[in-house]
C-alpha cells in the first residue's frame, strides 16, 4: 500500500502532503510551544492580559479564513489530500497539524511496532509525570496504528492500561506493540511504554474489525451525517 494513503502511515516517517500542511504543521509547532509556556512562566498579569489580546486578534484573522470541519469536508475538493492523508495530520494524537497531538510516531520492525513520544509539562497529572488518561490515550493510538501488523484492522474494542509507575514528563517514552492472537475480525495485542529502561505502563487491547471493515467507515460516512456547527459559528 502506498505510505502516503496509508492511514496508519506514521508522521516520522512520511512527510506532509503539501506546503499547506507544511505550514499548518509549523503552526502547530508554535501553538504546541505556546501552550508549554503557557503552563511554565508567570509574566506579570498585565502582560498576561496582553498576551491574550494578541492571541485573540491572531485567531480571529485565522478564523476569517475559509473553514473546514472534519476530515470528510476536507477530502471533499480533492485538494488538501486523501482520507488517509488529512488523518495523518489531524489525527489528535499523531498529527503534527494537531497542536494537541504530543505527537506519537511510529514504525513497523518485522512484528513488532515501535514508536516514540515526548510529553511536556502540559501533560503533568501526577508531580512530574504524564496524566494516566493520557498515558491511555497515547496507547490507544499506538496500538490502533500496530494493527499494521496484522491482517483486519478495527476500532478499539476495549484497552486495559496497567500502570507500573510513574510516567515521566520530558522524557522520551518508547514504545513497542506486538499481536498477541488474532481470531476473524479479533486482534489482540499487548503494548508497553517504557523511560529510558522502565516500563512505566503495559496494556492489553482487542481491535475488533468492523463487520464490513475499517475503510467502510470511510465510505459509509455521508457528510449530511457528519456533526457540523452552526453557520453562525463558521467565522
Ligand atoms: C469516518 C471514519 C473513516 C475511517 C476510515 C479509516 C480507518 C483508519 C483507522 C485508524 C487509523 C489510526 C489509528 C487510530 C487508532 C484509534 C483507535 C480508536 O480510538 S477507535 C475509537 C474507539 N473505539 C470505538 O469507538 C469502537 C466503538 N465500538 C464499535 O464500533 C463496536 O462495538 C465494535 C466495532 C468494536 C464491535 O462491533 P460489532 O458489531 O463487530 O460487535 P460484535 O459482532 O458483537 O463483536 C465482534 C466480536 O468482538 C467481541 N467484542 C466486541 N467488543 C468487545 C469488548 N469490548 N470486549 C470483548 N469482546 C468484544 C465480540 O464478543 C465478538 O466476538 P465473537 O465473534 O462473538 O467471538
Amino acid at each position: 500500500m502506498n505510505e502516503l494513503k496509508n492511514p496508519f502511515a506514521s508522521e516520522e516517517i512520511t512527510p506532509a502532503f503539501n506546503d499547506e500542511w507544511q505550514a499548518k504543521r509549523r503552526v502547530a509547532a508554535a501553538v504546541r510551544l505556546l501552550t508549554e509556556v503557557l503552563v511554565t512562566s508567570s509574566p506579570d498579569t498585565s502582560k498576561m492580559h496582553d498576551i491574550a489580546e494578541q492571541l485573540e486578534t491572531t485567531a480571529a484573522d485565522f478564523a476569517a479564513s475559509p473553514r473546514v470541519y472534519g476530515r470528510l469536508d476536507w477530502i471533499r475538493s480533492g485538494e488538501h489530500g486523501s482520507y488517509g492523508q488529512v488523518s495523518h495530520e489531524l489525527n489528535p494524537l499523531a498529527g503534527y497539524s494537531n497542536p494537541l497531538a504530543p505527537p506519537v510516531t511510529t514504525r513497523i520492525e518485522g512484528d513488532v511496532a515501535y514508536g516514540h513520544c515526548f510529553c511536556g509539562w502540559a501533560y503533568e497529572g501526577p508531580p512530574g509525570s504524564v496524566h494516566g488518561g493520557y498515558v491511555a490515550a497515547i496507547f490507544d493510538q499506538f496500538m490502533g496504528f500496530a494493527q499494521k501488523l496484522g491482517k483486519r484492522p478495527g476500532m478499539t474494542g476495549y484497552l486495559h492500561v496497567d500502570y507500573h509507575q510513574r510516567t515521566p514528563l520530558t522524557t522520551d517514552l518508547q514504545l513497542e506493540a506486538r499481536i498477541t492472537s488474532a481470531e476473524g475480525r479479533k486482534t489482540f495485542m499487548e503494548g508497553k511504554m517504557y523511560a529510558g529502561d522502565a516500563l512505566t505502563a503495559s496494556c492489553n487491547a482487542l481491535f475488533v474489525e468492523p463487520r464490513q471493515g475499517i475503510y467502510s467507515l470511510e465510505a459509509q460516512a455521508r457528510p449530511e451525517e457528519v456533526f457540523s456547527p452552526p453557520a453562525s459559528d463558521r467565522g
